[in-house]
């Protein structure tokens, strides 16, 4: 994943069902970029999925693989779906700041609940029993702290959503 050009990446943060992993192929397809789900990288390297990791090590251990993998990895010329977890890691986040524009893809509770019908199954770092509301007001901040832009994707279907990071993106990278 290295090359070049260090800032043409886009890295799209948001809560579990945001879309990150859905629009990040359709933004890489329309931008002529690669494209990286964060997560595939974690479950490559721990030959074991994320909802193994949970069951087996526990979501702590689960963030702190993230956090590594997010460290080992160069993400030039890249959309970047990270896993929702991600921001938990200020030294993760910073590496990938260094790659372009964090852009969060921020959809409502209930959009994102109508959309997540596996929440326990998933492989969400969360802690055991928390709720998915008490999740979301945790993550809304750290989405908000490490955003440099944030894209309302209230009642916007994929390609408008797509259309939406497209327009919010600097001209140079549109
Ligand atoms: N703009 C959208 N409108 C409706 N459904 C969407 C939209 N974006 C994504 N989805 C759906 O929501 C679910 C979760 O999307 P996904 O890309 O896996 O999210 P994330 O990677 O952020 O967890 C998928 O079923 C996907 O098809
Ligand atoms: O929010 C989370 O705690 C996580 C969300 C998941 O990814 P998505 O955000 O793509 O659903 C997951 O697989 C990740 O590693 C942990
Ligand atoms: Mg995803």
């Amino acid at each position: 994943m290295s090359g070049e050009n260090s800032n043409g990446s886009i890295i799209l943060v948001g809560m579990p069902g945001a879309g990150k992993s859905t629009l990040g192929v359709m933004l890489a397809k329309a931008l002529a970029k690669d494209f990286v789900d964060t997560d595939l990288l974690i479950q490559l390297r721990s030959h074991a999925t994320l909802q193994q990791v949970l069951d087996e090590q526990g979501y702590l251990a689960l963030r702190q693989l993230e956090e590594d993998t997010l460290l080992s990895c160069d993400f030039d010329n890249h959309i970047v779906a990270t896993g929702g977890s991600a921001v938990y890691s200020a030294k993760g986040m910073d590496h990938l700041k260094t790659y372009g524009p964090v852009v969060y893809l921020d959809v409502a509770l209930d959009e994102l609940r109508r959309r997540i019908h596996d929440y326990d199954s998933r492989g969400i770092a969360k802690r055991p029993g928390q709720s998915f509301e008490s999740l979301f007001e945790e993550r809304r901040q750290l989405y908000r702290q490490y955003a440099d832009i944030t894209v309302n994707c209230a009642g916007l279907s994929q390609e408008d959503a797509m259309a939406a990071v497209i327009e919010q993106l600097p001209a140079s990278m549109r």
